[in-house]
């Protein structure tokens, strides 16, 4: 089987008294689209914070490229770090700097690479993205969905091994947003990156998804978890067969 690239066991996650989460258990496979699916205030955004260690679990482990993120510090925490991207559901551009500038931002940051290497490495990354001709244009001048491509852009201007997407079809029409997955399903092909989808997107889910998992905010965890094409077919839990059939209900 494919190496896990994150490991997650027994997972909870506590607020005061309230537990958003708990017995949370799977694993990513590298090079796969893993999507965490679920309705509001279920804890997905929730978990994607644990993921990427900026909280630590109450309970349970989360090992991401085969370490607990949570218990590193300094330099090996900011290692690991650099080994993932991370896109959040605003696209978080700077809106004084161009499109390059932006993606050039983490490249300098994190890397030596003298200034025409690094707008080199960065205007690769937007004609990836499809914003080879855009890179000159401030994120104001540009559509919601081109936002959405440039954040992308800049999560993976190190190259990142995993890349985290938070709610990425978020305020886009149906159309920019299936455009938005076919650029996620062919950078997946292309680059063999890992991606973890944070959605509640019904078609996004059918789309790209290989596996997800489903939490649930009155079960306190998750519910499902297998290729979203089967669960829909076959799940018999009453919750999971709403979502996936909200269409014709
Ligand atoms: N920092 C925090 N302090 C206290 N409670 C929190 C905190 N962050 C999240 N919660 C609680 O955790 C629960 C899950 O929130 P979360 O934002 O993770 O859900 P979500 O599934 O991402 O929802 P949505 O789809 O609406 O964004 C909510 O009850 C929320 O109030």
């Amino acid at each position: 089987m494919t190496e896990a690239v994150i490991r997650a066991e027994d997972v909870a996650m506590r607020f005061g008294t309230n537990t958003v989460f708990q017995d949370v258990s799977f694993e990513v496979r590298r090079g796969e689209i893993f999507v965490i699916l679920g309705g509001s205030g279920c804890g997905k955004s929730t978990l994607l914070k644990l993921l990427i260690g900026l909280m630590p679990p109450s309970a349970g482990r989360i090992a991401v490229l085969e370490e607990e993120i949570a218990r590193l510090a300094g330099q090996a925490r900011r290692d690991l770090l650099r080994r993932i991207g991370v896109m959040w559901q605003s696209g978080a551009l700077l809106g004084s700097l161009n499109l390059l500038e932006n993606v050039m931002l983490p490249i300098e940051a994190h890397t030596a690479l003298p200034d025409d290497a690094r707008a080199l490495v960065a205007g690769s990354k937007l004609g990836l993205v499809g914003l080879g001709d855009a890179t000159t244009r401030l994120p104001a001048e540009i559509s919601g969905g081109m936002v959405k491509r440039a954040g992308i852009a800049r999560a993976m201007a190190l190259d990142p091994e995993i890349l985290f997407l938070d709610e990425p079809s978020a305020g886009l029409d149906p159309i920019t947003s299936a455009g938005l997955d076919e650029l996620i399903l062919s950078l997946a092909r292309e680059t063999g990156t890992t991606f973890v989808v944070v959605t509640h997107e019904l078609q996004s889910i059918l789309a790209i998804g290989d596996r997800c998992i489903m939490l649930d905010k009155e079960a306190r965890g998750m519910i499902a978890e297998g290729d979203p094409k089967r669960l829909k077919e076959e799940s018999t839990h009453p919750t999971v067969r709403a979502f996936f059939h909200r269409e014709a209900l």
